[in-house]
């Protein structure tokens, strides 16, 4: 009784004493971190190196892709973006973080970033170890060779001849030589979600045919958001259970519970029927001792991975490199002569006919630097025993990131480094663009965790942006949605697209296809 009484009498300076003696532990943290952390002799500014308040908070602002890209302008090359991080923005610390380096194996993902979600089996993504990830590469690397996506290039063709006749619908309904002005993300969403759901699942998503998103494509936004908040509330565990339920709500846990379960649902019915077709899981090698080969749960969660990885990327590219494209007319004239003049009619539209059109790649090439569909890069942690790289030592269990904003835009890295310059990747490249760092550009990542999708990705780029640009005129439109900056939107591990509109005609000489 006599302890309660003393308690609740002295409850004023208890609570006192124990704020003072917390912003005193805060204070020599912040200290300790600022100048004799290890680390403390890389550059950055003390509100970023004291704590990782500042870095979190960027995360949560949807900004942390240009906050550092501020930071390498103000700071230098290798910067220090939080206690116990470091960013990279030169070309050499892609091969030194990411890939197997005479006897130096590429640094580890961080549990942190990439755990399994609690219950689910584990997929390519979240296999750290690094024999079991290549068990899931060797396994699942027959269904993305260039072999492999040229067998699955009718499914593909199928999809886009259904994109561009759902908007040549669109184009006809509308008043003679107005054209139509279409929310281009959507469209170009819904083909790559139906293709790469056709390939994955074995059944598209209906976007194309009831132009809609399906509930399971709409769910991905939000799934991603509140998978970067909880990813991010782990750099402090004790807070996590508090902050976790104010950052993701229930609501969105129920969806993300019912997306996986949609997932295994439509894999299975895959798995069950008979269909003979150079599809993904077809080609994927199984194995349910998990020895050579992934077994069905593995291959389920895998699944689901790779609908998330291949649509939201190729989306972002398509997406911002159509909004650069009408903002840059002459550009855009010149792609539209190229593929008009390698293709008369649209029956000859081929993957093997687009895939060396020399102005097509490099617009797709510019379109990869400047819109980077993850613009926050791939961490990864130092080894136990710490690491040098680019000459920079640094103490194990360290974050590094390469951060392709960072790189990409650097005017030390390419002249007039914001503008859409699709020439300077042509082997013919003006003078002005005989300095670029062109390999400081890795849209697909880099070493034994690289993107396994590149050709698919390239396939469809180009499919999809040629015949586009194939049929039909585009023009900016002069709507709020018309002028979006592409560079304006927020990142939460990816893009949140904006609407975007494009006013489109139909080419000249060209007969509808829903006369
Ligand atoms: C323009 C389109 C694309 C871009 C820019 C892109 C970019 C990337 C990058 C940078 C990584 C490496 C991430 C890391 O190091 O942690 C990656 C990994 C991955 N991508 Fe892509 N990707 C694209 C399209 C695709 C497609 C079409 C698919 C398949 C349908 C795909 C499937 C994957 C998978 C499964 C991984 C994980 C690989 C592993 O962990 O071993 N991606 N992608």
């Amino acid at each position: 009784m006599a302890l309660l009484a003393m308690l609740v009498e002295n409850f004023g300076k208890i609570v006192l004493s124990t704020l003072a003696a917390f912003l005193s532990y805060l204070l020599c943290y912040a200290i300790y971190n600022i100048y004799f952390h290890p680390l403390s002799h890389v550059p950055g500014p003390i509100l970023w190196t004291s704590t990782r308040l500042r870095y979190l908070l960027s995360i949560w602002s949807g900004y942390l892709h240009t906050d550092i890209q501020d930071l390498h302008r103000k700071y230098g090359q290798i910067i220090r973006v939080a206690p116990d991080e470091v960013s990279f923005a030169v070309p050499d610390a892609w091969s030194q973080i990411y890939s197997n380096t005479s006897g130096t194996p590429a640094f580890p993902k961080s549990k942190l970033w990439h755990g399994a979600a609690p219950g689910r089996p584990m997929s390519v993504l979240n296999a750290l170890d690094p024999k079991v990830h290549a068990r899931f590469r060797k396994a699942m690397d027959p269904a993305f060779t260039e072999k492999a996506v040229r067998a699955q290039e009718p499914v593909i063709q199928t999809r886009v001849a259904l994109f561009i006749s759902q908007l040549d619908k669109l184009v006809a309904a509308a008043k003679e030589n107005e054209g139509v002005i279409v929310n281009i993300v959507r469209w170009l969403a819904f083909v790559t979600f139906d293709v790469v759901g056709d390939l994955g699942f074995g059944e598209t998503f209906g976007c194309l045919e009831t132009s809609e998103y399906h509930p399971w494509v709409s769910m991905i936004f939000t799934s991603l958001r509140a998978a970067t908040y909880r990813a991010s509330l782990r750099y402090y565990p004790q807070l996590s259970p508090l902050m976790g339920f104010l950052a993701v709500p229930k609501s969105v846990m129920q969806q993300q519970i019912q997306h996986w379960k949609q997932s295994v649902d439509k894999i299975n019915r895959r798995l069950a029927s008979e269909k003979e077709r150079p599809d993904l899981i077809s080609m994927m090698k199984r194995d349910d001792d998990g020895v050579d080969g992934i077994t069905t749960a593995e291959l389920q969660a895998t699944t689901s991975v790779l609908i998330v990885a291949g649509s939201e990327t190729t989306v972002s590219v398509l997406s911002g490199t159509t909004n650069y494209l009408v903002k840059n007319p002459d550009k855009l004239a010149l792609l539209a002569e190229e593929v008009r003049r390698a293709c008369n009619t649209e029956r000859d539209i081929t993957l093997s006919a687009f895939k060396d059109l020399p102005y097509l790649n490099a617009v797709l090439q510019e379109g990869l630097r400047l819109c980077n569909p993850t613009p926050v890069g791939a961490p990864r942690v130092t080894p136990p025993g710490g690491a040098t790289v680019c000459g920079t030592w640094l103490p194990g269990e360290t974050f590094v990131n390469v951060h392709p904003l960072a790189l990409n835009r650097s005017p030390v890295m390419f002249h007039d480094p914001n503008a859409f310059h699709p020439e300077r990747w042509l082997s013919s490249a003006p003078p002005a663009f005989s300095e670029d760092k062109k390999n400081a550009v890795q849209a697909f990542g880099v070493g034994p965790r690289s993107c396994i999708g590149r050709p698919l990705a390239w396939a469809e780029l180009r499919l999809i942006l040629g015949r586009l640009v194939w049929r039909f005129d585009l023009q900016e439109a002069d709507t709020e949605a018309g002028r979006l900056d592409w560079q304006s939107q927020r990142v939460f591990s990816v893009v949140e697209r904006k609407p975007f509109e494009v006013r489109l005609k139909l080419r000249q000489g060209l007969a509808p296809i829903h006369a």
